[in-house]
């Protein structure tokens, strides 16, 4: 865990991430900051596309970005998401999937918006039920 202070610096990194976003289509900027655990912070924002369905999220530019830096699945210490949302950001669900895979059910997740709004949550309570890495623990069971 990290203390409240340092969640609020995270998203202002967030909201600094945001100002990449490449966004033609919607006009809605997100930005996301994943902290490693060597307390190094890795910027994510949403890139759209022309065909839409290829856009990526804030937060997945964020997570995938650390892996292929050489992050290790499960290592991450928090991610900020911010967007300009009437309350916190809620992320989608394809970035909750592959928060739970690549980031793990107990890590914190801190949503804002613009105006200071911030809501601490979890990966597990943002994806409750879910369908995840253990489920393909015994592939036997199939047969
Ligand atoms: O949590 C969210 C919600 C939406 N978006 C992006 C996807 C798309 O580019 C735009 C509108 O949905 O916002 C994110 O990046 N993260
Ligand atoms: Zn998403």
């Amino acid at each position: 865990m990290i203390s409240n202070m340092d969640y609020t610096q995270l998203l202002q990194e967030a909201v600094e991430a945001r100002k990449s976003a490449y966004i033609p289509y919607s006009g809605f900027g997100v930005g996301a900051a994943l902290l490693d655990q060597d307390g190094r912070v890795h910027h994510g924002c949403n890139i759209e596309n022309a065909a839409y369905s290829p856009t990526n999220c804030a937060e997945r530019t964020a997570i995938h970005r650390a892996i292929a830096d050489g992050h290790h699945p499960g290592s991450f210490k928090a991610l900020a998401v911010v967007g300009d949302t009437d309350g916190p950001i809620a992320p989608c669900g394809v970035c909750r999937q592959v928060m739970l895979e690549l980031c793990g059910p107990d890590m914190p997740v801190i949503l804002g918006n613009l105006r200071g709004d911030i809501r601490q949550t979890t990966v597990r309570e943002l994806l409750p039920f879910a369908f995840g890495p253990s489920d393909l623990d015994n592939p036997k069971s199939n047969s």
